[in-house]
């Protein structure tokens, strides 16, 4: 087990040739967002750029994309179609703003090209996870929660083959919960997390996928991530103060960090952060390792400036980059 040092994170920063362009840097796509939780797609993909990546591409329903255009030049978005009422027999259940599962073969193309792809940030698969569970079979279109659960099982069926990183998080994370507790019927295909992905619970999504008490995985976070990133063939991080990272062989414990992050999306900049290292070429390991340590970082700089209220998960875009800089002069 070891924890995580300034020495560390320089050693594996990815390297900033000068003879580069911005695919040099990698390309992220980001399906993230809905109509309630647009400030989860701006964050992730801004978060991606602000360590190195040199192309996001922000996927999700048009509002969203014109929400985070309107906010900032710097996102690629691409607007995918929504849902028509027609295609669902509950109409009630139906939100209009969500995504129509055949979206998937217009981020065909996309899938293929990025260098690395994170799902789930404020993607909205349902109201809740309690509604999940009242609709045990949400796939086979007899009755469709609100929410983007039908888009979400075809993309997880159409990258099931991919090697490229993917990052599962929040919403992504409760829906592939509902999926291994309530497997789908035998017609069709087992689901899993993809080769080389990792996954970024906080204690009760992790309660969630594993079907264990949250306080007994507070109790033992670094049995639990460990313990999951083996079962789940997946790389573990396990968000909350001490963040553990775990490929099932190595752990890693983060040191930084303090409660200006225990703030409503910070976790959606964490993710941002991790695929971005991910474009760069880093591999999900050390890129876990990179995007955690730099996160707690930002936050402690954040908040020597702001107090550790004040800080808002926003304002860690502004220090992301000194959290760098601060890694940077301390291999001088
Ligand atoms: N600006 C935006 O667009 C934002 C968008 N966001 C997006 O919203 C979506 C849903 O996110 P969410 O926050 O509504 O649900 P979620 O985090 O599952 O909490 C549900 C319950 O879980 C628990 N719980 C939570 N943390 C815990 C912990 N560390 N340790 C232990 N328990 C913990 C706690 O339950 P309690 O303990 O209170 O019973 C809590 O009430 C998601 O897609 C996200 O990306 C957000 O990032 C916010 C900003
Ligand atoms: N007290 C704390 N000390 C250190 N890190 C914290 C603390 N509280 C929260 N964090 C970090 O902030 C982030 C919160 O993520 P998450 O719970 O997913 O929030 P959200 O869904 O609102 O974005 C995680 O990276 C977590 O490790």
């Amino acid at each position: 087990m070891n924890t995580l040092t300034l020495e560390y994170i320089n050693s594996i920063l990815p390297p900033r040739p000068d003879d580069s362009h911005k695919m040099t840097f990698g390309q992220v796509l980001n399906i993230a967002g809905s109509i309630h939780y647009r400030g989860a797609a701006y964050l992730s993909s801004l978060s991606a750029l602000r360590v190195g990546a040199g192309y996001v591409t922000l996927a999700s329903s048009p509002s969203v994309c014109d929400s985070v255009s309107a906010q900032t030049p710097n996102v690629v978005t691409l607007p995918l179609p929504p849902r028509q009422a027609q295609q669902a027999i509950d109409i009630k259940h139906i939100n209009t703003q969500s995504i129509a599962p055949q979206a998937v073969l217009q981020l065909r193309d996309k899938l293929a090209q990025a260098s690395v792809i994170s799902i789930g940030s404020g993607l909205s698969i349902s109201q809740s996870t309690d509604q999940l569970n009242r609709y045990p079979n949400p796939i086979n279109g007899l009755i469709v929660p609100d929410g983007n659960s039908e888009f979400f099982y075809a993309l997880l069926t159409e990258i099931q083959a991919n090697t490229h990183p993917v990052i599962f998080d929040a919403d992504a994370l409760n829906f592939m919960s509902h999926l291994l507790h309530h497997p789908t019927s035998t017609a069709q295909k087992p689901i899993s997390f993809t080769k080389n992905s990792i996954i970024t619970p906080h204690p009760k999504e992790l309660s969630r996928l594993l079907n264990v008490d949250v306080n007994m995985i507070q109790a033992q976070r670094v049995h639990f991530a460990s313990l999951a990133a083996k079962q789940l063939n997946t790389i573990v991080v396990l968000k909350g103060k001490h963040t553990v990272i775990s490929d099932g062989e190595h752990i890693f414990i983060n040191p930084t960090g303090n409660s200006a992050l225990a703030k409503a999306g910070t976790g959606d900049v964490l993710t941002g952060m991790i695929a971005g290292f991910c474009a760069q070429g880093v591999s999900p390991l050390n890129a876990a390792c990179l995007g955690v340590y730099l996160h707690g970082l930002a936050g402690e700089l954040a908040a020597n400036e702001l107090s550790q209220y004040g800080v808002l998960a926003s304002d860690l875009l502004e220090y992301i980059p000194k959290a760098i800089l601060r890694v940077l002069n301390a291999g001088h």
